[in-house]
């Protein structure tokens, strides 16, 4: 009798930014308590997953060639926690990531691509599990990875794996500036403890404030919001940032932000045609390697039709 090979499941997932992140002090695992206001972006990273004789990650699209494909890769480590999850020992599948968000950007690109494999798989392997229990596998792979799964605008709690969904009226456009090379997390947060230690860097304040913007719809209000500890870390490790931050402001952007643990820059504009006017003018600065435009919020990992495995990337916005 012949197998029936299911056909390959492609998911699409956002990036994230951070529209304030406040991070405590070191815990005794290694990690820091957050409160952080998460934010999806339009920016995605494309997954599909296939059944194949010779299970394996492969990745094209931006950044390829600093992402492993061996058991480190974040979605690898994906199959490998839901295959556990339902008692699938040795799971024959093919990953096949295709990137738009920068990696080790501080968009939770890696995050985005293990939430992806979640989802596909339990269409491939015809789970019925739902996003919490899904959420519940995807906190052990990386303290983002749940946000990717919900998208949209959330509170995020504990190590950012605790989320509470925020009500955001408004579609926010931003221009993302990518920069020559990636920041390792752990390396941002140990900067921060040590800056910390040195001295007394500026601490953003509450949260509560950013709800409120979010919910008003204004983007003026939000703009005078934008806050992240670790910036100060971010840009002490790549002091050009510094400029890449005033450039985007001095091209009409109403405020402008490192996104979580850099050196990605996320600058917030009025509207889409000023977004496209700032990022014409920010990839002619010379201040960053590439220049994209996003808008925000969007929803999480969700499925797309028509699988073709051998489908191109597509091409990049703005270039600088
Ligand atoms: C900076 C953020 O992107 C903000 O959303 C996240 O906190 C980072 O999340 P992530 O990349 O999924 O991080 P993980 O893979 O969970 O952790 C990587 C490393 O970052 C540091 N880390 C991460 C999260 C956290 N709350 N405290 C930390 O100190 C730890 O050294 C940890 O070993
Ligand atoms: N699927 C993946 N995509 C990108 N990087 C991956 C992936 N799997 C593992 N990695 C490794 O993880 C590192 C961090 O990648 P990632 O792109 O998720 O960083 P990041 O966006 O700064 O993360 P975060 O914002 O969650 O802190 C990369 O340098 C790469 O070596």
């Amino acid at each position: 009798m012949l197998a029936v090979v299911p056909p390959p499941v492609t998911v699409r997932v956002p990036s994230k930014i951070n529209l304030h992140l406040s991070v405590g002090d070191l815990r005794s695992d290694g990690y820091h308590d957050l409160t952080t206001v998460f934010h999806a972006l339009s920016l995605t990273d494309e997954v599909t997953v296939a059944a194949a004789e010779e299970p394996g990650v492969e990745v094209y699209g931006e950044g390829e060639d600093a992402v492993p494909t061996g058991a480190n890769n974040l979605a690898w480590r994906a199959v490998q926690a839901l295959a556990a999850h339902v008692g699938k020992d040795d799971p024959k599948v093919r990953v096949v990531l295709r990137k738009g968000i920068p990696v080790a950007g501080g968009m939770a690109g890696g995050s985005a691509d293990a939430a992806a494999t979640l989802v596909a798989l339990t269409g491939l392997w015809k789970l019925d599990i739902g996003r919490d229990e899904l959420a519940e596998i995807a906190a052990k792979i990386g303290s983002d990875v749940p946000f990717a799964l919900y998208g949209g605008t959330a509170l995020g709690t504990g190590r950012g794996e605790q989320l509470v969904p925020v009500l955001s009226r408004h579609t926010f456009h931003w221009v993302l500036a990518f920069d020559q090379r990636g920041l390792s997390t752990p390396r941002v947060f140990t900067e921060l403890d040590r800056l910390r230690e040195a001295g007394n860097p500026p601490r953003v304040g509450s949260h509560a404030p950013v709800v409120e913007a979010l919910a008003s719809g204004d983007p003026r209000q939000l703009a005078l919001l934008l806050g992240n500890d670790l910036q100060a870390a971010a840009v002490s490790l790549r002091p050009g940032l510094r400029r890449t931050l005033r450039a985007g402001v001095n091209a009409g952007a109403l405020a402008g932000t490192v996104s979580g643990s850099g050196p990605t820059c996320a600058f917030l504009c009025v509207d889409a045609e000023s977004a496209l006017e700032v990022a014409a003018e920010l990839a002619g600065a010379g201040v960053c390697r590439t220049v994209r435009v996003a808008h925000g919020p969007v929803p999480g990992a969700r499925f797309v039709g028509g699988e073709d495995l051998n489908r191109p990337t597509p091409p990049p916005q703005v270039h600088a």
